[in-house]
């Protein structure tokens, strides 16, 4: 017997065929997303005896629950257990191997993965090395995911900490891997106290070389850290933005007024790389309910869905789909705009990004939306 057609009509929107949906994700650290087992594995091969559970579900509850605590600052404490199992060759690949495995089985097409290569020299390894170890697990996973029925491309962003000073030799290392998979450069850490523009020189860096890069700005410190990241740094992309709210107010009568800035980053379309699941839980927004996602989305702001920190967030991006998606109601047309509001925004040349639009992306919602 052959298997029934699908009833006419849209699918259901419900996790299982969310993950089936092409999806494109902006915002995601490479540090902030390993498997429970594997971190526990790796922390027994490198003698790194600092993990605060020895089972992969009580360590992945101790992430969820550490990062929670509604401050950044604690949130970003968590990283020092996987940065730890992350100093070696082996480790790198391994992490990059299976971060594209598990963006690929959850029907992720486009991904851009960050992490900051300054954290991983604790046993020797050049900067240098450790980008190429980490590139070289990203093509690893991408040709087994293709083996597996998956197509799904990498590109690869270099992070600078923003309470260092290496930033300028990170863009250099950017620019100098720009043809074998980096695709471009940010900035991440505590945001207060450390405002983008200590980092000029890096970002120019970048523009003197047509390189791309976003900031993480408008997180856990306002609108000087958006304006810095705009005006005086040249930011292509706000990593979260979501601050950009403060320079919006709505009236008793739903009639919203942006301020200046507020109108910039509309007007010049400036992508918000917004991470749902991650702001609640360092404090930025109240809820996922309060989280300004739909006001922005509905002020046809250029929105986008990303995951931030998988591990840490216990999500996934079919999971921040969802939650967004019960939570203010929204339907196949609106994810699909979302993912092409990412896949413009993307750091690839622009024929790339018209293919995956035009070629994955539109015919999946098509599909679904039935
Ligand atoms: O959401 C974030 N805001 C600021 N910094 C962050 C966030 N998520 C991760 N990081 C930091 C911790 C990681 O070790 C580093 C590089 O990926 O970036
Ligand atoms: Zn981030």
């Amino acid at each position: 017997m052959s298997t029934p057609p699908p009833p006419p009509g849209p699918a259901p929107l419900d996790l299982p065929t969310v993950r089936t949906a092409p999806k494109a994700l902006l915002h995601d650290h490479l540090d902030g997303g390993l498997r429970p087992a594997t971190v526990l594995e790796l922390a027994h091969h490198c003698g790194y005896d600092g993990l605060p559970a020895d089972d992969a579900d009580t360590l992945a509850g101790w992430f969820a629950e550490a990062a929670g605590s509604g401050s950044l600052e604690r949130y970003l404490q968590t990283f020092a257990h996987t940065v730890a199992v992350m100093q070696t060759p082996e480790g790198l690949q391994r992490v990059a191997r299976e971060c594209v495995a598990d963006l690929a089985a959850d029907g992720v097409v486009y991904a851009e993965i960050r992490f900051a290569p300054e954290q991983h020299l604790e046993r020797g390894l050049t900067l240098d090395e450790v980008v190429h170890h980490t590139l070289l697990g990203f093509e690893d996973g991408t040709a087994q995911a293709r083996d597996a029925g998956h197509d799904i491309r990498i590109g690869c962003l270099l992070t600078a900490m923003r309470h260092a000073a290496r930033s300028r030799e990170i863009a250099e290392l950017a620019v100098r891997f720009r043809d074998r998979g980096v695709v471009g450069f940010d900035i991440a850490g505590a945001e207060a106290g450390h405002p983008p523009s200590r980092h000029l020189d890096a970002f120019e860096h970048m523009r003197a070389n047509n390189a791309h890069f976003t900031i993480h700005a408008g997180e856990a410190f306002g609108l000087p850290s958006i304006h810095e990241a705009i005006a005086f740094c040249g930011a292509d992309r706000l990593g979260h933005g979501v601050r950009i709210t403060d320079d919006i107010s709505v009236d008793d009568d739903g009639r919203a007024r942006l301020g200046r800035l507020a109108n910039y980053v509309r007007d010049k379309r400036i992508p918000l790389e917004l991470c749902p699941s991650s702001n609640v839980q360092t404090g930025a927004v109240p809820s996922l309910e309060r989280h300004p996602f739909d006001l922005l989305a509905r002020l046809r702001f250029r929105v986008t869905v990303n995951t931030d920190n998988r591990l840490m967030s216990a999500t996934s991006m079919s999971e921040e789909m969802v939650k967004l998606a019960s939570t203010f109601d929204y339907g196949w047309s609106d994810l699909e705009r979302f993912t092409i509001n990412a896949m413009k925004s993307a750091f690839i040349p622009f024929p790339d990004r018209l293919r995956v639009i035009e070629e994955v992306v539109k015919p999946g919602y098509a599909l679904l939306a039935g």
